[in-house]
């Protein structure tokens, strides 16, 4: 079966194509035949399109003028012409995965996208403006280009369901419970995977451990996952609270929102831009949202940007710390995603500030680039895993499942 998946970014629409046997899944994620990515992120109007296959072939281009649409069904030209071609045709394609950041209180698992799917993702974009809109947009892109083919929306929230009403509800008036208002978390995908994929580096049962999935990527979120369930996490009604992030502030005062509309002339729109796109590491260090570049300045003594890494540390410490209360103990902490995967200096910081539990680190171990392994010294008592997120290879697999319980191709 082939299964193409679109994971949609404020910036990018990446996607792959899996190949999976009919019969059952495989129990590690395989490397997909395909995968494209158009990045939005040059200058107005420009996009950056690299594709490359499992055996090495690649193309890159950048197209200037157009729109966003032509610029995937560029990308997807790809899949059946020139270097990179891996299919014959596009209606070779079974199904196509999306995932969806948002799915609110009616979406709680994956769903087939049907019209009154559509117009629930579009009526969350007020929640998740940065992602719901441009997961809608690859959606329609896809009707364009492949026509009927079966669509699935993956939520990002959905593994998030289970977490408690304690931990989920603001304490606000009561009517905003039945409005709605309330924590839903995010980058479940992420965490889920990363969920499974400790347990099988640990070689225990999923339900007998208690974990802490760090996601730290553009967005950055932490779960709490006991019984292989989630029960708690850091990111809420929408993907800004929480920890601080690339560009977005995280939990602060909600005074301040007040100050700012109240005495500081600012409007709604404003209040969006700054708190999502002009905070966290690139509002604090005035450099960058990526870590890298922050890195780079504190190595040439920028003081702002110092300051943004402690105030990373610090808030990625403090929540660490309300998870593991959440929890009641801790088996494995694991860290994922852009900066989790690859900042070795977070997550020696993360570590050094819970020693106290007797959680230590291989210092060696941390440095090496790992991937899907456990870095904790052999007498830690807590084990500490890093591991490569593979979202996509999650939305494929929830393809796979929901067709082999609906039967989706026979209709
Ligand atoms: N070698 C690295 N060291 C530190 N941070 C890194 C490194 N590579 C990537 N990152 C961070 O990862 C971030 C992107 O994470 P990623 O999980 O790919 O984000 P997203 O999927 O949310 O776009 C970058 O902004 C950058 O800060
Ligand atoms: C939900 C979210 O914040 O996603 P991302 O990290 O991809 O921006
Ligand atoms: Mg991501």
């Amino acid at each position: 079966m082939k299964i193409l998946v679109l994971n949609a970014g404020s910036s990018s629409q990446k996607s792959c194509l899996y190949e999976i046997a009919d019969e059952a899944l495989p129990t590690q994620a395989p490397k997909p035949v395909w995968e494209g990515k158009v990045n939005w992120t040059q200058d107005h109007g420009v996009a950056e399109i690299e594709v490359k296959t499992a055996i090495g072939a690649t193309v890159e281009n950048s197209i200037s003028g157009e729109s966003p649409e032509a610029h995937l069904a560029y990308m997807l030209n790809t899949l059946t012409d020139g270097a990179t071609k891996v299919i014959n045709q596009l209606s070779e394609i079974d199904l196509v995965g999306h995932r969806v950041v948002h799915g609110g209180q009616n979406y709680r698992e994956s769903v087939v996208i049907t019209e009154d799917v559509k117009k629930a993702i579009a009526n969350l974009s007020n929640l998740a403006p940065e992602h719901n809109p441009a997961a809608l947009a690859g959606i329609k892109a896809i009707e364009n280009i492949l026509g009927k083919v079966i669509q699935i929306a993956v939520f990002d929230t959905a593994f998030h369901r289970t977490i408690p009403d304690a931990a989920a509800i603001y304490p606000g008036p009561y009517e905003w419970v039945e409005q709605g208002i309330r924590r839903y978390g995010f980058h479940g995908i992420s965490h889920q995977y990363c969920s499974g994929r400790a347990a099988q580096i640990l070689g225990k049962d999923l339900a007998s451990l208690r974990l802490i999935t760090c996601h730290l990527g553009n967005g950055c979120s932490l779960a709490a996952i006991k019984n292989s369930r989630s029960i708690d996490t850091t990111m809420g009604f929408t993907p800004l609270e929480g920890l601080m992030m690339g560009s977005r502030s995280g939990s602060i005062d909600p005074g301040i929102l007040i100050h700012l509309l109240r005495y500081c002339n600012y409007s709604v729109e404003k209040l969006n831009d700054v708190l999502n796109k002009a905070s966290g590491l690139r509002g604090i260090s005035g450099v960058s949202s990526d870590m890298r570049q922050v890195r780079k300045a504190i190595a040439q003594n920028n003081t702002r940007a110092q300051l943004a890494w402690d105030m990373y540390v610090h808030r990625l410490c403090s929540n660490i710390g309300a998870m593991l209360a959440s929890l009641g103990g801790l088996d494995a902490l694991v860290f994922t995603a852009g900066v989790g995967e690859n900042s070795p200096g977070i997550r020696q910081a993360a570590c050094d500030a819970f020693g106290f539990l007797g959680l230590k680190i291989d210092q060696e171990k941390n440095q090496q680039q790992p991937v899907d392994e456990d870095i904790a010294t052999p007498d830690s008592a807590v084990r500490v895993l890093v591991i490569h997120t593979q979202e996509d290879w999650a939305i494929a697999q929830q393809c796979w499942q929901l067709q082999q319980n609906s039967n989706l191709l026979d209709f």
